[in-house]
């Protein structure tokens, strides 16, 4: 007889599935097939609140049945190597492979045509092909590129996702222009080879594919090394991070990123950050929050904004609204350029200003509505994030609001924590019953995101106990929790105020 977990997960699953399709059925609108090219708004539907419940509930008792299914040594011995997935996906996209067949058209190229053009032996292409295309279905992933003919590829709508312009006349005439690249031969192949430029103009999401292939699954192998390094078993202030050990530096990614030498890698950080964003509800950073109520003219201070992507849409969803994004200097430097390429009136009209400012002094602005900070705590260790939060408390009005746009981690068991109790929207509802509370494969990113922050940089996703713990230590108290349960990734809007009494800033 199988478990009664096993018949009480499909019959979740086919629960769920009757879910989506009544709701597609009474829209009108078919779901997203995998052979169909893939648009930000055709994915849409999948993150749409009245579906997304159950498509989790659908990942979700679907790994767990793998998981109940599958032999336990083939699982392990999976993920074991499941990291060879990233390093071949990364070869794809920094080789131009989805580029070049994109321009191919859907017949397809052979692999020594797409050699010819990105220079890379047919041979190893091949490899490397099988390797991502093997492991991605054994996963369950279904093949990134489809083969009809033995030696000929061609894209599937989660390559044609990465978004690079396309390399044909029409729609790519428009950015390649922007960009200043021609159309002859010789300056496609150059296009090819010219890093700097590009992710420039695209949606970011291969940006965001290249930079975690690289920088991370690099420093990903020294994880081990980095938490048995003598001097972190020393008790030094500051043990290595695996990224440290990887990359030779002692420095943390941000200044390091900042380096002579890693402008290309920096300019491709920020425009991964706004790839980042195709995995989140359209409009998602104006959720929840009553960004309309605020009295026109109020400033917004997007604190370590990188290039801007998140200030950017505030600016244009909300037009009465300023925003001042705040970074170091060489991301200021690419910020400006981005809105030049994106939204230029932004910067024209006045309603955005970028500024150099180190968030480790107190910041200039004293008359903030609201101090915006995404991505940012993650990034470092709690005493740091304290440095942080006081810094802007010091200069935090009596009205000033802090939205810290993060992660929020759950636990796979039941909490109900004080926290829970008695702060609106702290609490994540529950599934249903075999699934785990965390709603386990569904969040995974999640978890790999956690272990990302910690190494490449010391940092950490944290549960909502923890942030109130950190908003307490720093003047700050934790409001409400503003959740976006329909966001793949479980990003939501803590909202905090300022203690009544005022802190000096320790030193
Ligand atoms: C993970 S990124 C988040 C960027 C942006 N908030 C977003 O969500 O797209 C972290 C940002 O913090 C910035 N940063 C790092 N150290 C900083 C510092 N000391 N002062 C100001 N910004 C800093 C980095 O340059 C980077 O843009």
């Amino acid at each position: 007889m199988a478990q009664p977990t096993m018949l009480a997960l499909a019959k979740l699953i086919s629960e769920s599935v009757a879910k989506v399709d009544g709701f597609c059925v009474a829209q009108g609108i078919n779901f997203p097939s995998l052979d169909e090219p893939f648009t930000i708004e055709s994915e849409s539907i999948k993150l749409h609140p009245e579906v997304s419940e159950a498509v989790n509930y659908i990942i979700s008792a679907a790994a767990q049945l793998i998981a109940i299914l599958r032999p336990v040594p083939v699982t392990l011995s999976t993920s074991a190597i499941h990291v060879h997935v990233s390093s071949a996906l990364r070869v794809v996209v920094d080789s131009n492979v989805i580029e070049i067949l994109r321009e191919a058209g859907p017949q397809g190229l052979h692999v020594k045509e797409i050699s010819e053009k990105n220079g890379i032996d047919p041979g190893k292409l091949e490899a490397h092909d099988m390797a991502s295309r093997k492991i991605a279905e054994a996963s369950c992933v279904r093949a990134y590129v489809q083969r009809d003919r033995p030696e000929c590829l061609h894209n599937q709508s989660h390559f044609i996702c990465f978004g690079y312009r396309q390399i044909i006349p029409g729609a790519n005439t428009k950015v390649c222009r922007k960009s200043g690249i021609d159309y002859d031969q010789a300056n496609l192949s150059k296009y090819y080879f010219s890093p700097e430029d590009k992710f420039i103009g695209t949606n970011g999401i291969a940006a965001y594919i290249s930079r975690s292939t690289d920088e991370s699954v690099k420093s990903s192998g020294f994880l081990y090394e980095a938490l048995t390094h003598p001097i972190g078993a020393e008790n030094s202030p500051s043990p290595p991070s695996p990224f440290n050990l990887a990359f030779k530096t002692d420095l943390h990614i941000f200044p390091w990123l900042a380096q002579e030498g890693n402008e290309y890698r920096l300019r491709r950080f920020g425009i991964a950050l706004d790839g980042f964003d195709k995995m989140l509800p359209l409009n998602g950073i104006s959720k929840g929050y009553h960004w309309d109520s605020l009295p026109i003219g109020s400033i917004v201070v997007d604190v370590g904004g990188g290039v801007g992507s998140e200030a950017m849409k505030i600016a244009q969803a909300h037009p009465d609204l300023k925003l001042i994004v705040q970074d170091t200097e060489n991301v200021v430097a690419n910020g400006i350029k981005f809105f030049r390429n994106k939204f230029i009136q932004g910067l024209t009209s006045g309603q955005v200003t970028f500024q150099v400012h180190d968030f480790f002094t107190p910041n200039p602005v004293t008359n903030a509505r609201v101090f915006f900070l995404r991505f940012i705590l993650h990034d470092w260790p709690d005493a740091t994030c304290i440095q942080i939060l006081k810094n802007l408390r010091v200069s935090a009005a009596p009205d000033t609001e802090l939205i810290i746009n993060e992660c929020l981690i759950q636990y796979a068991c039941s909490t109900e924590t004080i926290v829970e109790k008695i702060v609106p929207g702290a609490r994540m509802k529950s599934p249903p019953s075999p699934l785990l509370p965390n709603l386990g494969y569904a969040r995974v990113f999640d978890y790999l995101i956690d272990l990302q922050m910690a190494i490449i940089a010391h940092g950490v996703e944290r549960t909502v106990e923890q942030y109130a713990a950190l908003l307490q230590k720093s003047g700050w108290e934790l409001k409400e929790v503003l959740r976006m349960p329909e966001s793949s990734y479980s990003l939501h809007k803590l909202v905090a105020v300022p203690q009544s009494q005022r802190l000096s800033v320790e030193r």
